[in-house]
């Protein structure tokens, strides 16, 4: 693939759908390659915007508002960044030729709905999961809950990162699981997915590469990522998590079953749980994930900058060169425009490194950086990256 020269006749032009702190990442490994990047989202100054050479503030979710930026653009690569965009519109845009959908339409329609790509990977590929039921009211839940059997989780089918996410271990407790998953969603769906809980030793993040290789698609995959989860959201994760050989092989296995079903080029990552040498499958993100952050500070190449490499077609290199963890860092309060506190205690930390991501507003639980820390083993690293953290103090501007 050739690459031109931005804000010129022969820029290669990248539309980011969902301009966030992974987005930011991309933007900044595209802008290396001197591509043009123009980055979209739901409200102004979002972290890739200030990156980006352009951006536009639009609902990303109404078809007809983003088909007109799609068309205003007539990017060559549309790169969807979170889950709650019209896919349906990206499919038109696929289908006509008008631009390249990363990894691919269909997979960003299958992916942004937990139903479709829960469906895909259970009863078309056959692979381990949770049991499972699709529910439309409290009463339907309270049924499925007794089927599957307590604990179960209730999640929202179009949320990320725990947003209305909750666990059900009594029945009292369905009536207020039902109500805050029609809270939680990012698109308005009363629909909602309840799982049995598996009950896995660790769960870790198989990031999974698609991308070109003398003319021909390659997967490739980086070493395990681990993670801890706190209320469905991601609070710190390490490279490499130890596996056993057998264990690997099946997560590698279940891997490149879903990224050959849902195809195109770029990172997936893919969730699972382990037990023993027993994997499941969870969900797969079409994108860089968010607890591969921990890349910055491990891999030769972060997850962002493969993603930017294979989309366009380039090769890779998904080789680790560090031991390290990340930790998240959340605002701590409702605020716009806050300040960070203590950045230099944390860069004092031995091989410690900060990204704030510039969130124009806070909120108490919402993700506003990420410290990470190399280690000679993972205790150290993750020890390095929640001191670094923890050392952060978000205040009121
Ligand atoms: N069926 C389950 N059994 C055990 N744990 C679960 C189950 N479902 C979810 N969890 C726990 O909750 C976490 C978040 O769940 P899930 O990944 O489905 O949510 P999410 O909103 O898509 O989060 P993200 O967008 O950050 O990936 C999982 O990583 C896991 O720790
Ligand atoms: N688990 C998915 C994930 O981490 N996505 C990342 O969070 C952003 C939304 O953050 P916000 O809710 O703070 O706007 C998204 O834009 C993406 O970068
Ligand atoms: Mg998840």
């Amino acid at each position: 693939m050739k690459l031109g020269t931005p804000l010129s006749d022969t820029a290669t032009r990248v539309m980011l759908l969902g301009a966030g702190e992974l987005g930011k990442e991309v933007a900044i490994e595209l802008q290396r390659l001197g591509v043009e990047v123009i980055a979209v989202d739901r409200y102004p100054n979002a972290p890739a915007m200030q990156v980006a050479h352009r951006s536009h503030v639009v609902p990303m979710t109404d078809p007809q508002v983003l088909n007109g930026v799609i068309l205003a653009e007539a990017p060559h690569i549309i790169v969807p960044e979170i889950e709650a965009i019209a896919t349906d519109v990206l499919a038109q845009v696929e289908a006509a030729g008008l631009a390249r959908v990363i990894p691919t339409a269909r997979a960003t329609q299958l992916t942004m709905n937990r139903e479709g790509i829960r469906r895909l990977a259970a009863e078309e590929l056959g692979l381990p999961t949770s049991p499972y039921a699709f529910v439309e009211s409290a009463a339907e839940l309270a049924e499925a809950a007794q089927r599957i059997g307590l604990p179960v989780f209730v999640k929202p089918v179009m949320s990320s990162s725990g947003k209305g996410q909750s666990m059900v271990e009594t029945l009292q407790a369905v009536d207020a699981a039902w109500a805050y998953a029609q809270s939680g969603g990012r698109v308005e769906t009363a629909r909602v997915i309840v799982e049995g809980k598996i009950d896995f030793d660790y769960e870790i993040t198989l990031l999974t590469v698609r991308s070109m290789r003398d003319g021909q698609v390659v997967t490739d995959f980086c070493e395990p990522i681990g993670h801890r989860q706190e209320r469905g959201d991601y609070v710190e994760s390490w490279q490499p998590q130890a596996m056993s050989p057998a264990a690997l092989a099946r997560a590698q296995e279940i891997a490149g079953k879903v990224t050959d079903a849902l195809g195109g080029l770029g990172v997936f990552g893919v969730e699972l749980f382990v037990e023993g040498d027993e994997v499941w499958f969870s969900e797969v993100s079409p994108r860089p994930h968010d607890t591969g952050l921990v890349t910055l500070a491990s891999q030769r190449m972060s997850e962002f900058a493969l993603h930017a490499r294979a989309i366009l077609g380039l090769p890779v290199d998904v080789s680790r060169r560090d031991v390290a963890a990340s930790a998240v860092i959340y605002g701590g309060m409702e605020a716009a425009g806050i300040a960070f506190e203590g950045v230099a205690e944390a860069l004092s930390v031995p091989t410690a490194d900060l990204r704030l991501f510039g969130k124009p507003e806070s909120y108490e639980r919402r993700r506003m950086g990420v410290a990470l820390a190399r280690g000679d083993d993972v205790d150290q690293a993750r020890a390095r990256a929640r001191e670094a953290a923890g050392r952060v103090r978000p205040v009121a501007g």
